[in-house]
């Protein structure tokens, strides 16, 4: 068995509704685990803290008890230069991407931006390849957000991930808004990327078809509790 990649160990977190309301407990001693070139499947109902714990396992939030391990680092015993180095290495492709691109810059802005992040070196050359890789063509850049597709969108998402050089990407409902056959290309998509790029993924998403196709191992998780 290869190495484990990421462990949640008894994970719990809740959250207060609103400012002065009741605490409510969404996730309770969480514990998974992925392991090198594994992709993990995570299903369970609307609202039963699927993507709280994706935010807790990539660093965006605390957990209120227990332990994030990646690799040998515990995430909570790290300070800012690590941890930044951390939020890298473990991205989460989230299911409307085109919300995340600036509607009033063009698709080029928004990923030069990225481009001169501290911590990415990329010759112009390397992101037209990267581009490529996701089935793109240049010319993509010169559009705003709204005139691309959703299959579009999540393929630019893609590069824009692949350029960070994750270890672990999250997929949380990758393709839940597309149709039908764009669903299948991009799935397909994520599985060379993934073979060709040796990351680990983990998949949420409602649907048992997309979770069985794409998972090696599946958690079911329910009113916050992971089986
Ligand atoms: N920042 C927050 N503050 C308060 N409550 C929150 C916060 N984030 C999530 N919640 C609540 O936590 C619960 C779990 O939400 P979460 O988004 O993790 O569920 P999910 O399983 O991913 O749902 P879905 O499949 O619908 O995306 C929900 O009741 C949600 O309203």
């Amino acid at each position: 068995m290869s190495s484990v990649l990421i462990e949640a160990k008894n994970v719990s977190k809740r959250y207060r509704n609103g400012l002065a309301g009741e605490w409510q407990q969404i996730l309770t001693n969480v514990s998974m685990m992925v392991h090198d070139g594994e992709t993990v499947g995570i299903c369970g109902p609307s609202g039963c803290g699927k993507s709280t714990l994706s935010r807790i396992l990539a660093g965006l939030e605390e957990p209120d008890k227990g332990e994030i391990w990646f690799r040998t680092i515990l995430l909570s015993s790290v300070d800012n230069k690590i941890r930044k180095e951390m939020r890298r290495k473990i991205q989460i492709l989230f299911q409307d991407p085109g919300s995340s691109f600036n509607p009033v810059r063009k698709l080029n802005v928004s990923m030069n931006r990225l481009i001169n992040l501290p911590g990415v070196t990329l010759p112009r050359q390397g992101f037209s390849e990267i581009l490529h890789k996701v089935g793109l063509h240049e010319e993509i850049l010169s559009r705003y957000p709204h005139e691309i597709s959703g299959g579009q969108a999540q393929r630019l998402a893609l590069a824009r991930i692949l350029l960070t050089k994750p270890e672990l990407i999250i997929l949380d409902e990758p393709t839940s808004g597309l149709d039908i056959s764009v669903q299948a290309q991009i799935l397909r998509l994520l599985k060379e990327v993934k073979k060709r790029e040796k990351m680990s993924y983990i998949i949420i998403s409602h649907d048992s078809d997309v979770l069985s196709f794409m998972s090696d191992r599946i958690y079911s998780m329910e009113n916050g509790a992971l089986s």
